[in-house]
């Protein structure tokens, strides 16, 4: 994907008093109460919004919440207005709507420096088909466009790219950027020895960041529920652990495909097994070619953990992507956790070390070790389309430098 112009190019004379109609992703969790139960994202938008503040510009800020079907006061961006003025230092005023007559006086009222955010864009259904008439509506809200969602940035929806056909310049946000410094940049020119980790529950939803992988690292770690797979295809027996049947022949040319580039690709050596996939389980730690009838494999094992570990030793940058077993249950969460410090460590000695979204960002923020890391992607489907190879439709949209 070509650099794409970033907000850092614009300076204050491009603008002061401009109205940016900027795309955030504060699709954050929210508890029963509608409390914020994790603010990553919220913080992750707070450089991109105060350096267009600070150059007297008037922010427009637009984003989803969920995926609501037509208005529904579930999804509602209200409960963002509280955290946002406190990380920003301002009251942030809030719409009603993301378009119309109402929104735009609301507009027209911003003072240089304000900040005004957009009620939930998927309250119009126009949004996720990329309507042009709603995108345009969009566009004509402002003077230029920002676009820091990466975390949506794989959706090809009205604010993330129909509106970049309406709204010049069009450019990245400090934190788009960032996310495609990281996981495009160093994944494509990496400090060797560099391994990717690469876990989570099945193979078949990471085939494709698999072997776009094995054409870039040295070494390929596996982990989570996809290794079954790999040792059915080895004929072992797996007990009822998690299979994919129709991807057996898969597992095998990944495995060939891995040897034929000179990939060093382990498979974890034992597992803790369960008599039942639950929290309370019975567990036990057996070799993994031998996972015993009614018992299934749901964690990595202690000599797996020291021989990945071990391998990670000499990298220079890593990257991970899926947990190594069921880390929501204490009993499974070994595995995943002992990968997390591991990484942590070599952050602290130069190593960098990526982690790739989703899930594997919730072990490592439960293991309350997300600040140690290089880099924290704030994506989960953006990041493994773009570990994939894959373009991102709202990156795509923008400016090139
Ligand atoms: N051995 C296993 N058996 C079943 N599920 C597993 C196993 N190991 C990991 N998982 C599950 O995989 C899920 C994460 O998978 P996935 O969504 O592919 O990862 P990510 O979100 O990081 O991309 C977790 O909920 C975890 O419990
Ligand atoms: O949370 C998001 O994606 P993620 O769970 O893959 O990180 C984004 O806000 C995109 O949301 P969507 O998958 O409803 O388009």
């Amino acid at each position: 994907m070509a650099t794409k112009n970033s907000v850092g190019a614009l300076k204050g004379d491009d603008l002061k008093g401009k109205k940016v109609f900027v795309r955030v992703d504060l699709n954050v969790p929210l508890d029963e109460n509608q409390k914020i139960t994790d603010d990553t994202r919220v913080r992750a938008a707070v450089p991109t919004i105060k350096y267009l503040m600070q150059r007297g510009a008037r922010v427009i800020l637009c984003s989803h919440l969920g995926r609501p079907k037509g208005v529904t006061p579930k999804y509602s961006l209200k409960p963002l207005v509280p955290r946002l003025s406190e990380l920003l230092g301002v009251n942030v005023e809030m719409a009603n709507d993301c378009i119309g007559e109402e929104v735009e006086k609301l507009v027209a009222a911003l003072p240089d420096g304000g900040v005004l955010l957009l009620e939930n864009v998927r309250f119009y259904k126009e949004e996720e088909k990329n309507d042009p008439e709603f995108a345009k509506k969009l566009a004509s809200l402002a003077d230029l466009y920002v676009n820091d969602a990466f975390g949506t940035a794989h959706r090809a929806h009205a604010s993330t790219e129909g509106v970049t056909k309406f709204l010049k310049p069009a450019v990245a946000g400090f934190l788009m950027q960032k996310e495609l410094d990281y996981l495009v940049g160093a994944v494509a020119n990496p400090k060797k020895p560099f391994a990717a980790i690469v876990g989570g529950s099945k193979v078949s939803s990471k085939i494709g960041v698999i072997e776009s992988l094995l054409e870039k690292v040295d070494i390929l770690l596996l982990g989570g529920g996809m290794i079954f797979t790999f040792y059915k295809a080895q004929g072992y027996s797996v007990g009822s652990s998690l299979v994919e049947e129709d991807k057996l022949g898969l597992a095998t040319s990944l495995l060939e495909k891995a040897k034929s580039k000179g990939v060093s690709l382990l498979l974890p050596t034992d597992v803790v097994a369960a008599d039942k996939f639950a929290a309370d389980a019975n567990s036990m730690v057996v070799p993994a070619s031998g996972i015993p009838d009614g018992w299934m494999g749901l964690d990595i094992g202690p000599d797996s953990i020291k021989t990945f570990s071990e391998s990670l030793d000499t990298t220079k940058t890593i990257i991970w992507n899926g947990p190594m077993g069921v880390f929501e249950f204490e009993k499974f969460a070994a595995g995943t956790d002992a990968i997390a410090k591991k990484l942590a460590e070599l952050s602290a000695v130069g190593v960098t070390t990526i982690i790739g979204g989703g899930d594997s960002v919730a072990a490592v923020e439960k293991a309350g070790l997300a600040d140690k890391m290089s880099h924290i992607s704030t994506g989960g489907g953006a990041s493994l389309e773009l570990l994939e190879g894959k373009p991102l439709p709202g990156v795509l949209a923008l400016d090139d430098a």
